[in-house]
Parts: C-alpha cells; structure tokens; sequence
C-alpha cells in the first residue's frame, strides 16, 4: 500500500530524516515510536507532502507521490488525522464532516457509519467545533478521516490527552479499519497502546530507523523494548 524509500527531510538546512525507509501493506497497522524529537510528525507530513523529502521516494498503491501537492495526496486516498484536531473552530461539527467526504477510489464510509461507530456525534452536530472537549474532537478528527474514503490513515498521537475510555475506543477503530483492510501508520508517545494494537513496529531515533520488526517480537522482549522505548510509557 504505501512504501517509502530512504527519503532525506530537511527543514530549511535542518536535516530531520536521514534515509528512512518503510511500508505498510493493505490493513496493515504500523507503529511508529520514537522520543521527543525522533522524527515521527516529520515522517507523517513527509508523506503528505506538507514537507517533501529532498531525496528519496515514496510511492502509494505503485505509483509515486513524493513530489505530489498534499490535495492529490488525499485524493489518492491518504487520510490524516492530526494532534492537534485541525477542526474548523466556527464551523458546526456537521460542516467539518461534510468538508471530508471526496471519493478517492476506496470505499466511502458513510455518515450513519461513522456515527454509529462514534454514537455521542449524533448529539453533536449543531456544535461549534470549538466547544467540544478533547475526546469529542478526536473522534470528529477520526470521522472526518473516514468520510474521506482513506485506504491508509496516518494517526499523529491518537491517544493523547484523552481518558482511557476514549482511548480505548480510538484503538477499537484502528482494529476495525484493519478488519475492512484499511491501512493505518499510528504516532504515539504510549508504547504500551501501539504495541496492543499494531503488526509491526519502527521505531525512529534522531532521524533514523533505529529497529523495525513485529509488535508481537517487541511486546515480548522487556529489555529490547527498555532499550528503543525505555523513555517512553
Ligand atoms: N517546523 C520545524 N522547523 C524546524 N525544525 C523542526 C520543525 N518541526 C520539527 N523540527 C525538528 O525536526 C526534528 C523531528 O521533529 P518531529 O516533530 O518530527 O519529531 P517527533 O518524533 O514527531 O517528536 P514529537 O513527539 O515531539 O512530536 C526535531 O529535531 C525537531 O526539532
């Protein structure tokens, strides 16, 4: 589904990325640990192309996207939900899932799907985004990604600053994505969250990667773990 080949990220002269590569295959679910710093979001935005790698090549379903512009990308059906929500603050939650919806070639998720998965929107859509607590911004985010007919979803720290429960239900999405062969990269600072719900493992340091392998070999081998993530959770 989605292969990246030892791209080079540069912010003006800053190198943050030094010859990352990895894939993820169709319902694939990829997680991607690292410090504070590690070049996680930078590995994300690279493949939206909000910062275009200065060498190297990414390619979605075979065909090349590293020097697209970011609306192609999502039209080739990249969904992106970010940390920080990007929600239209004024505008009503129904407005911001309407602005999702496009046809990419992929399935289309459906308003009563998205709200069935996430029931408290139904009560939601006369809100102003704006006046939503955290956890109702995140599934906005999450189903706004969904209308948009993704067959990969790039989660920048779906589980931050949201309480457990919420968590929980976050980390049930991914499994569901996964079960309609939906692709998923999942940022996270909570080791222990990614590990529950991810195939595989990269994890990043100051730029490179530093292991890849499955979650399974990590979740079972404390001091390798402790060694690539023993400042994380
Ligand atoms: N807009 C920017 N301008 C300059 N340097 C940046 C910018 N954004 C990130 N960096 C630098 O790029 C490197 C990678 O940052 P990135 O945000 O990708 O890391 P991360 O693994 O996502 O960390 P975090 O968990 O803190 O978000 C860091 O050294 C960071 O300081």
């Amino acid at each position: 589904m989605l292969q990246v080949d030892a791209i080079d990220t540069f912010y003006g002269e800053t190198q943050a990325l030094f010859g990352v590569s990895l894939s993820v295959g169709a319902g694939e679910v990829l997680a991607l640990l690292g410090a504070n710093g590690a070049g996680k979001t930078t590995l994300l935005r690279s493949v939206l192309g909000l910062t275009r790698p200065r060498r190297g090549d990414i390619r979605f379903r075979d065909r090349a996207i590293t020097r697209r512009p970011t609306h192609e990308i999502a039209r080739a059906g990249i969904g992106w939900v970010p940390d920080d929500r990007r929600l239209c603050p004024t505008l009503t939650v129904a407005r911001n899932l309407s602005l999702g919806i496009k046809a990419t070639g992929f399935r289309p998720w459906t308003m009563d799907e998205v709200t069935e998965i996430f029931s408290p929107l139904k009560y939601l859509m006369a809100r102003e985004a704006e006046t939503l607590s955290g956890g109702e911004m995140q599934m906005v985010a999450i189903a706004r990604a969904l209308l948009g007919a993704p067959g990969l979803v790039l989660f920048d720290e779906p589980s931050q600053g949201l309480a457990p429960k919420i968590v929980d239900d976050v980390m049930a999405v991914i499994g569901r994505l996964r079960a309609e062969g939906i692709a998923s990269i999942v940022v996270e600072q909570n080791a222990e969250v990614a590990l529950a719900v991810a195939d595989r493992v990269v994890v990043l340091s100051r730029g490179q990667v530093a292991w890849s392998g499955t979650a399974a070999a990590l979740a079972a081998d404390q001091p390798l773990r402790q060694r690539l993530v023993g400042g994380l959770q």
